[in-house]
């Protein structure tokens, strides 16, 4: 039986700028259930990070003027700050591409995770204590469990050597297990829903992918969900149960991995597809597929992606675009939906859901 884990729904998403109010999500649905992966796929500008930094309100996550996130029972959108910082600390971990962010240069990689897990593992008389300045670990017991715990999501997060690795510092790693290590920090607390935002985009193949399997593994040990954010189809396809494609702000189509990918039936998918790395011919480039990223400002009227689109009729223009129902769990804005199979874009007939691998170019996205 699956459960719920988070609810995004309807969700709107605005920053006022001088050039002015950029409606960066714009009317965003989906869920992540417990023990799913779900991938967030779409060009740069999508509102992809936005959408994340919504969640937990990190960052600066503009105006939610719209819509709910429900996250285990917990409405997020109103919830007070107290509240998120619980969640925050407790129930929902992220990470980012750039592990230096969230890693402190001058503590050793191990006392980093530790002190995440003695965050986590303190009670509120704990609390109390260190707002009455009484010392980190106050016995040997205490920090030498959070040490060995430490270690042991090292060695989780396939970190060789970990118990040696523990008392180096974050330069001395490399980006890849940098990254590792802010994963074995987010999952201290035992989270139930990891988001993961670009996670793996800095890193070479090799480390990517391996990264990408731990995440997995991690999912079918401990059952949490994970929202995984990616402009990177590669990624997508060979980590994640289902997918949301958005651009502009709003979910373009959604629906199992296997099923989006291998026949897509929006578009703008067909676009990101064609321009995935793996169906370039040998020696090309890999193509853009829009070199300024989509412009979210004042909204848009109808499909922000009709003035792309060569199906595109006076309909997708007009304002309401219909999310059509094509199997169970799978949905398409789409007005043209279900597209015709006749009518296959240009490399349709040879491509084969990318498994990952050569993913180092982005393409434009
Ligand atoms: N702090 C901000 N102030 C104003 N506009 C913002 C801010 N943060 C994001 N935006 C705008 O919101 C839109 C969505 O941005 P977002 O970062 O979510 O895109 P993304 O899909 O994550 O793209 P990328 O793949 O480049 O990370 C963009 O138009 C962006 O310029
Ligand atoms: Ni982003």
């Amino acid at each position: 039986m699956t459960e719920t884990l988070l609810r995004v729904e309807d969700l709107h998403t605005r920053f006022d700028t001088d050039r002015g109010t950029v409606h960066a999500v714009d009317g965003v649905t989906f869920s992540v259930d417990r023990g799913e992966i779900v991938g967030l796929i779409g060009e740069s500008g999508s509102g992809k990070s936005v959408t994340a930094q919504s969640i937990l309100r990190l960052e600066d996550p503009g105006r939610i003027t719209d819509g709910t996130i429900r996250f285990d029972g917990t409405e997020l959108t109103t919830a007070d700050e107290a509240t998120l910082r619980r969640i925050r600390g407790n129930e929902i971990s992220m990470v980012f591409q750039d592990p230096t962010e969230t890693l402190n240069p001058v503590f050793s990689v191990g006392e980093q995770i530790a002190e995440a897990v003695r965050i986590h593992e303190t009670d509120s008389r704990q609390r109390l204590l260190d707002f009455l300045g009484v010392p980190l670990f106050r016995n040997r017991s205490a920090w030498a469990d959070a040490r060995e715990r430490a270690i042991e999501l090292l060695e989780q997060m396939d970190i060789p050597n970990p118990e040696s690795r523990s008392s180096a510092y974050p330069h001395e790693f490399s980006g890849g297990l940098r990254q590792r290590a802010v994963l074995a920090i987010a999952l201290a607390s035992d989270p139930a829903l990891l988001v993961a935002d670009e996670p793996t985009t800095a890193l070479d193949t090799t480390t990517q992918a391996d990264i990408l399997r731990r995440i997995r593994a991690l999912r079918d040990e401990r059952g949490i969900g994970v929202l995984l954010i990616s402009h990177d189809i590669g990624v997508i396809a060979q980590t994640c149960d289902r997918v949301v494609v958005v651009y502009g702000g709003q979910v373009m189509e959604a629906g199992p991995v296997d099923q989006v990918l291998t026949d897509p039936e929006h578009p703008y998918t067909r676009t990101l597809l064609d321009c995935s790395v793996r169906n370039r011919a040998p020696g090309e480039r890999v193509r853009s597929v829009e070199r300024t990223p989509v412009d979210s400002i004042g909204g848009h009227k109808g499909c922000p992606f009709a003035d792309r689109c060569q199906h595109a009729t006076s309909a997708c223009r007009a304002g309401q675009i219909p999310t059509i129902e094509l199997d169970a769990g799978h949905r398409a804005a789409c007005v043209e939906a279900p597209l015709a199979t006749d009518q296959p874009s240009p490399q349709r007939t040879e491509r084969t859901v990318p498994d990952g691998g050569e993913t180092n170019d982005r393409p434009g996205m």
